[in-house]
Parts: structure tokens; C-alpha cells; sequence
């Protein structure tokens, strides 16, 4: 059954694809690959977070977020800025009958200001530098909640400034593995939120991304 809802899924991005940019994978093959195993790569990671709101930030055509709220059941937000996106994600989730994911359109530093502290997992992928991320999912989270990362290849200047502004917005790293992924691998890194962040967050909206820390 879970199965059959991947499946569907990625036939409906396929489809949707086709008249709207929201993947740059086009094949069958590549996308079990690439979106579908990929995303369930997370799923351990997912499962070791507190019980609660799971949102998954910048989803795209929802990866990994909605195989992730297939396999775990957890409640689900997909969030991205692109209307027309949303549009699309909210017809998969009707369409594979999902009573445990729904969307925001918008911005997730506006999801913060909304929703200060009301989730205890994240999910981001492809989405910007992992110092970026922490700044973004730490007003979102409440305490013990986890951001993971998926990473392709992260270079140790990357790791060292993510662990500089990690102690700013109050997170920690908690998890790191490696997965082989066909010929390429998945890192995928855990960050949990231990403490208040030393700065007032989020900060305007953009500056996350314009301004890094
Ligand atoms: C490269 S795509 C990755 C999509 C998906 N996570 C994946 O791995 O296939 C990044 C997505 O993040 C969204 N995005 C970028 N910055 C954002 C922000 N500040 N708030 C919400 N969505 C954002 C973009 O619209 C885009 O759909």
C-alpha cells in the first residue's frame, strides 16, 4: 500500500512535469532513485525525532516530505514560496488521499513568525548551506525537535561554520551518516535544538538566505 502511494506520487511529479518545471528528473528510473529512495534514506532520521508536527522546507514536488509522511505517518507540512507549486502539491495530496500532509505557501521565515516552535522534525534538500538551514529551522522547532539535512558532498569548511552558527541559533549536531546512492552518496545530518538562540530569529525576511550569518 505504501509502496503504491510512492509510486503514484511519482507519477503524478512526472505527469505534472511535463507543463509545469518542478523536477529536473524526467525518468521513471531516475526518479525511484533519486526522489523516491533517496527521500526514505531520511526515514530513521525522521523516526529518531520527538513525536509531534513534521515540515519539510523548500519541498519542491515534495521530497522528501511527502514519501517521508507516507512511510511515518507523522502530520506533515510541505512548505514552499512557489504558489504554483503548492497548487501542484495540493492536488497530489488529494489525489493520493493523504489525511496527514497539508501545505503552506509562503516563505519559512514566515512560517516561523507564524508558527514559532511548533514542530519537533525538519527536513531540507537541496535547499541552501547547512548554516542556512539552521537559521531557518530553529524558530520553527521546539526544544529536542531535529533538523535533518539531506547533503550530497559537504566540504569541511561547510561543516565548521555550520558548527559556528549551530551554537548562535541554539542547535547541536546529533546524527551524521553516509548512504551509498547508486553512484553518488547521501550525507544526511541531524541537528537538534537545545537551546534558545543567542539572536532574535527569524531575521527579516530573505536575510537568511542574502545575508548569511
Ligand atoms: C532546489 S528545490 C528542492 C526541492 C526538493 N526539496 C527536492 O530536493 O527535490 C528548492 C525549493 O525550495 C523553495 N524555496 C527556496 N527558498 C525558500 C524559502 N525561503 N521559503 C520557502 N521555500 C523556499 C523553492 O521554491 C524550491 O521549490
Amino acid at each position: 500500500m505504501h509502496d503504491e502511494l510512492l509510486e503514484k506520487h511519482l507519477s503524478l511529479v512526472i505527469e505534472a512535469n511535463k507543463t509545469t518545471n518542478i523536477t529536473r528528473i524526467s525518468s521513471w528510473e531516475d526518479g525511484m532513485l533519486l526522489h523516491v529512495k533517496d527521500s526514505l534514506l531520511g526515514l530513521d532520521a525522521l523516526n529518531a525525532c520527538p513525536a509531534g508536527r513534521y515540515a519539510d522546507i523548500g519541498t519542491g514536488a515534495g521530497y522528501p516530505g511527502i514519501p517521508l509522511a507516507i512511510k511515518s505517518g507523522r502530520e506533515t507540512l510541505l512548505v514552499d514560496s512557489v504558489a504554483k507549486k503548492v497548487q501542484i502539491l495540493d492536488g497530489f495530496i488529494s489525489e493520493l488521499g493523504l489525511q496527514n500532509a497539508s501545505t503552506y505557501a509562503g516563505r519559512i521565515e514566515d512560517l516561523g513568525r507564524e508558527r514559532p516552535g511548533q514542530f519537533t522534525a525538519i527536513t531540507a534538500r537541496a535547499l541552501s548551506k547547512i548554516s542556512i538551514l539552521l537559521e531557518l529551522a530553529s524558530p520553527l522547532l521546539q526544544r529536542g525537535g531535529r533538523l535533518i539535512c539531506y547533503k550530497a558532498r559537504v566540504e569541511q569548511e561547510e561543516l565548521d561554520h555550520a558548527r559556528v552558527v549551530a551554537k548562535q541559533v541554539g542547535m547541536e549536531l546529533v546524527d551524521d551518516k553516509t548512504f551509498e546512492l547508486g553512484e553518488n552518496c547521501r550525507r544526511i545530518l541531524s541537528y537538534e535544538k537545545v537551546a534558545k538562540p543567542k539572536l532574535k530569529l527569524p531575521r527579516r525576511t530573505g536575510l537568511a538566505q542574502k545575508k548569511p550569518l
